[in-house]
């Protein structure tokens, strides 16, 4: 694969993961959320543990309904199984995380587009982006209800970094204010093909190529049979390891993404990640994900208590890394 040389400092070393690696049991700590006001010290402690040794951790009594969830999921399939030429009246536009795209997201780290489709949802440019009720009646309710659900649980864990790194009170909540007209959170539905009739050497590409992802966290719902996540923490050079991330009921999986690791000064890490493909035993059908990009607003400006990097702006940021994914568009 050509190298290209990209800006940031991220997406250089992201050009160097492609390979299929090896692969090694870890564990993922499991947080337990409930009585958060009363716990929060507690639960801050054990975010903090998780974020700054693996960058990845479950929720557990986190608050989210599970039929919420499951509704969500139903719904999600519903969209993704409309005709094509519905779906691509509401097109992924350009640097806007916004809409569908099928098979266009080019992953640095391989070269060669996810075997995927998705759906974005990022509330400030969903304009004639909806699917019309009489296509897929109750969706755009379901969804935004499902947004803001996510947006309070990622709200959350955040605040509880906050306290960590020593930021004012709400401070990242402020800077994900969802009544701003700079907010750039997202909810991006995805649907891995299915690989009933794939050729073999479809088996060599990925459902989603590794990659780090670009926002402060991200809040991943799986279905428990639809495996296939796995993460590798840690960006040195050499063989990577990379461990499963089985999917588990009535869990939330999350991950530190480059933005917040940037704003704490690298102390919490952004987690090398990626979508395998089925293994032989596992189920060869589609796999269904929800994730939401806990995205700091444009006008925020990312820079740590410690000042290791210059400040730049989240809409800065977010567009040299989107840029880098979606050359085509
Ligand atoms: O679908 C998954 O399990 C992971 C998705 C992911 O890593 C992403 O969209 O950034
Ligand atoms: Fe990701």
């Amino acid at each position: 694969m050509q190298r290209i040389d990209y800006g940031l400092a991220e997406l250089n070393k992201e050009t160097t993961f492609g390979g299929e690696g090896g692969e090694k049991e870890r564990h993922v700590p499991r947080i337990d959320m409930s009585d958060y006001e009363g716990r929060k010290q507690e639960i801050a402690d054990a975010l903090w543990t998780a974020a700054t040794e693996i960058g990845f951790f479950q929720l557990v009594n986190h608050g989210i309904p599970q039929e919420q969830v499951d509704e969500a999921f139903a719904m999600s399939e519903r969209f993704f199984a409309l005709p094509s030429e519905v779906k691509a009246k509401y097109p992924l536009v350009g640097g806007t995380n916004a809409g569908w795209e099928y098979k266009a997201q080019v992953r640095p780290s391989t070269g060669t587009a996810d075997h995927k489709e998705s759906y974005q949802i990022t509330l400030p440019r969903m304009e004639k982006l909806w699917p019309s009720g009489e296509e897929l009646s109750g969706f755009k309710a379901v969804m935004l209800s499902f947004e803001r659900a996510n947006w309070a649980l990622g709200m959350k864990v955040l605040e509880c970094f906050r306290l960590k790194l020593g930021f004012a009170p709400d401070f990242f909540t402020d800077r994900h204010d969802p009544q701003s007209p700079e907010y750039q959170s997202t909810l991006r539905l995805l649907h891995y093909l299915g690989m009933e009739n794939a050729k073999p050497e479809d088996f060599k590409m990925w459902r989603a190529g590794a990659h780090t992802d670009f926002d402060c966290l991200t809040l991943l719902h799986q279905r428990p049979g639809q495996g296939g996540l796995q993460l590798c923490p840690g960006k040195e050079a050499g063989e990577l390891e990379w461990t499963d991330v089985e999917p588990a009921p009535g869990v939330v999986t999350c991950n530190i993404g480059d933005m917040l690791m940037r704003w704490s000064d690298d102390k919490l890490l952004s987690t090398l990640h990626r979508v395998r493909m089925p293994k032989p035993h596992e189920s060869q059908g589609s796999r269904y994900s929800m994730a939401f990009f806990c995205q700091a607003n444009k006008d925020a400006v990312i820079q740590g208590p410690e000042k290791r990097y210059d400040p730049i702006t989240a809409h800065d940021y977010l567009q040299q890394r989107i840029a880098a994914n979606f050359a085509k568009h």
